[in-house]
């Protein structure tokens, strides 16, 4: 038998179809190309890593030497910091509560005034409720204050020194950069205070078509005539809103619009303080400007801050507030007396250092100050004051005694030499015949005027009210500031014959009219619907202005030392310090009293206490050790504290000095004393001045 079978070298299909899926050579795997992935932005390079490095280090060089060669500026920095530092603990620990209380006291006082009856018990029986809740309040303040100093006070004096001692001395070098630190952030230089405005939004489509829908809506054109409003000109920007003009439907005056403000703004979707809608130059133009968003809202710095050298306040007033648009306004202290009213804290003071920012550096201007709160608010100008008193009624009316007979002798002096009114032309040699203008400054009449409150209450008002009225035309103005905008304070003819007022934030609708006016409420005038929020911002009412609103311009403490040391520098070049002149209120002052006012006082803070001359004389001769006092030794004692009577005035000789000053101590003992006769006394030199012997002081002032 014979088996067949396939010869190898003939191909068998079935063969080949099971091993072709093994044997055969594998297919190329198909290349994608790819494009190189982008480096992310962040993402640097070696190269840019190694420049990056290069640039940080040199950088960090060139900041180091900065800050090196800059520390003495540092230093300094520090310094300032930790002043602030125990400036802000000083006022944390007081915080509002004296204020406070001095009001409490005084609605005791003004509850005590009122006739017997059960007003009077309830009105007393709150006060002195109020009284005492506020004095426990500031109790329990002032030993919640002295915990939290002794706590902080604690960790610093204990942690401090044990750091330093146990650390090396890295450590040590550390601390001391943290201590200098420190105070360097709290006492950089600090920016100016001022918010960008924000550009208008929704008003920005101020237009024609716009005014066309809001004076329909707000009913002051009918709908059938809403195609006859015309726009006149574009819509621009206009400080922080935009302004336009449109001409209404004839027959229709702008008037009818200006009424209906209230639904114009609502129209307008905003409040009604951020638009002005006036007539314009024909009698149916209406003007309008608005902004999106509160033009008070801001904040901003004096632009006087910036001026260098004297300032003519005569001439060009002075910019004490912006108004609606951020425009300055300027306020003329000269033509009309200003009176200033509002609840505590809403700005009064503020509005008066940005007055005194002007009238400090006008040398032509007398300060005179006499501040009822008795806070050290005015302390940095005392030195070009001519008189600055705390809270001293008699010497308030003495002083407006002084001021109403000064203003006779400016009527007779002015008459005399044909002048017949202060004006532009005239103003230096004005200035020069009655030494200067007087700005008069009663802060917180409430101290002063309230019947009841001293025995010169009756007085005060009376006087300041004639300074009111005829001051300013003989170059005297008065400028009254109060927190207690009430009748018995400002009582009608004082507040008549203020031509000029300023309303900030007030308790209630009553109190605003009794500093703008009678029905000013009713007219849209409310001072007590100004914001809580925005100190400073007030109802203004000038001959010059009308009745606008405003808000102060920023002063902060730094700015007023820095103004008073500018004033005090122009001040001096002009010869119109305190007892460079003759100062015929100051004289008339210390001769009353013996004591003298100008430039704040002995102490320069305003706190003038009536001086025995004899009692003076006294301490000045047991002082010498030689059982006398010499004229010359009183001289400059008295000049100290009397600069007007007793300084030594421009180009005067020693003889003439010496005549005017002895004569004026030779008044001031003779009214006290007949007792007392100058005689020659020894000095250690061997000289026989004329002077006083200590036991004929003692005799007399036994006598
Ligand atoms: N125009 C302003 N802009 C910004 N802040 C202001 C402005 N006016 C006042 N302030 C702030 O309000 C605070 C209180 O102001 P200010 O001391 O002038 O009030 P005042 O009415 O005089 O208070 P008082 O009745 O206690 O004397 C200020 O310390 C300041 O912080």
């Amino acid at each position: 038998m014979s088996i067949e079978t396939t010869p190898s070298s003939a191909p068998d299909p079935e063969w080949e179809r099971i091993t072709a899926t093994l044997v055969k050579e594998p297919p190329k795997p198909v290349r994608f190309e790819f494009e190189k992935r982008p480096r992310p932005a962040w993402m640097m390079s070696g190269e840019q890593l190694r420049q990056w490095i290069m640039y940080a280090k040199d950088n960090t060089i060139d900041a180091v030497r900065f800050h090196v060669t800059h520390s003495p500026y540092y230093l300094g920095w520090s310094v300032r910091g930790y002043r602030r530092l125990c400036l802000r603990w000083w006022e944390a620990r007081h915080d509002d509560y004296r204020q406070q209380i001095a009001t409490a006291k005084l609605m005791l006082r003004q509850a005590k005034e009122q006739p017997r009856g059960a007003q009077r018990a309830a009105d007393e029986s709150k006060a002195r409720a109020l009284l005492q809740v506020r004095r426990a309040e500031f109790k329990a303040h002032k030993k919640r204050h002295w915990i939290r100093t002794g706590i902080s006070g604690l960790i610093v004096t204990v942690g401090v020194p044990t750091c330093a001692i146990l650390g090396g001395l890295w450590v040590q070098i550390l601390m001391a950069l943290a201590v200098i630190l420190t105070g360097a952030w709290f006492g950089r230089p600090e920016e100016a205070a001022v918010i960008p405005a924000q550009a208008p939004t929704r008003t920005s489509h101020l237009g024609e078509d716009t005014m066309r829908r809001v004076l329909v809506e707000a009913g002051a054109v009918s709908d059938k005539r809403a195609a006859e409003i015309r726009g006149v000109g574009i819509p621009h920007s206009e400080g922080p809103g935009i302004a336009y003009e449109v001409d209404l439907p004839s027959g229709i005056p702008a008037a009818v619009a200006v009424a209906r403000k209230q639904q114009v703004a609502s129209a307008l979707a905003v409040h009604q303080d951020w638009l002005d809608l006036e007539v314009g130059d024909i009698e149916s133009r209406l003007k309008v400007w608005v902004a999106s968003s509160d033009p008070f809202a801001i904040v901003r710095r004096s632009p006087l801050l910036d001026h260098k050298g004297p300032i003519n306040t005569f001439r060009d007033g002075i910019k004490v507030a912006f108004g609606k648009r951020g425009e300055p306004i300027t306020l003329w202290v000269r033509d009309s007396s200003l009176i200033v009213g509002g609840a505590t804290r809403r700005g009064k003071g503020m509005l008066l250092a940005n007055i005194l920012l002007g009238v400090a550096k006008d040398p032509w201007v007398n300060v005179r100050i006499f501040d009822g709160k008795g806070t050290a608010e005015h302390n940095a100008y005392a030195r070009i004051m001519g008189t600055f008193t705390k809270r001293n009624a008699e010497r308030l009316a003495l002083a407006t005694r002084a001021i109403v007979a000064e203003m006779d002798r400016r009527s007779d002096l002015l008459d005399d030499h044909g002048y017949e009114k202060i004006d532009d032309e005239n103003y230096e040699e004005c200035m020069r015949l009655l030494g200067g203008r007087e700005v008069f400054i009663v802060d917180e009449l409430a101290t002063y005027t309230p019947k009841g409150t001293s025995p010169w209450a009756d007085e005060i008002t009376e006087n300041l009210s004639q300074i009111a009225a005829v001051g300013a035309a003989l170059g005297i103005t008065l400028i009254s500031l109060t927190q207690v905008p009430e009748v018995d304070v400002v009582r009608g003819r004082l507040r008549q014959n203020h031509t000029s007022r300023a309303a900030m934030n007030t308790e209630s609708g009553t109190a605003s009219n009794t500093i703008l006016g009678d029905g000013m409420t009713g007219q849209g005038y409310d001072a007590s619907k100004i914001p809580l929020t925005q100190p400073g911002r007030a109802w203004l009412s000038t001959p010059e202005t009308g009745v606008i609103q405003v808000r102060s311009y920023l002063v902060k403490p730094d700015d007023k030392r820095r103004a008073a040391d500018e004033a005090y520098e122009i001040r001096k070049a002009a010869g119109r310090l305190p007892g460079q002149w003759k100062d015929p209120i100051e004289e008339y002052l210390a001769a009353e009293t013996g004591v003298s006012s100008a430039a704040g006082g002995e102490g320069g803070k305003g706190r003038i206490v009536r001086v025995d001359v004899l009692e003076r004389l006294e301490g000045l001769a047991r002082a010498t050790g030689r059982g006398n006092v010499t004229n010359a030794e009183i001289f400059t004692a008295f000049a100290a504290t009397d600069p007007a009577t007793f300084g030594r005035r421009n180009s005067e000789t020693d003889e003439g000095w010496a005549a005017r000053a002895g004569k004026a101590i030779r008044e001031q003992i003779e009214a006290a004393t007949s007792d007392l006769k100058v005689k020659r006394v020894p000095t250690e030199d061997g000289r026989r001045p004329q002077g006083y012997l200590l036991e004929d002081i003692e005799a007399a002032r036994n006598a």
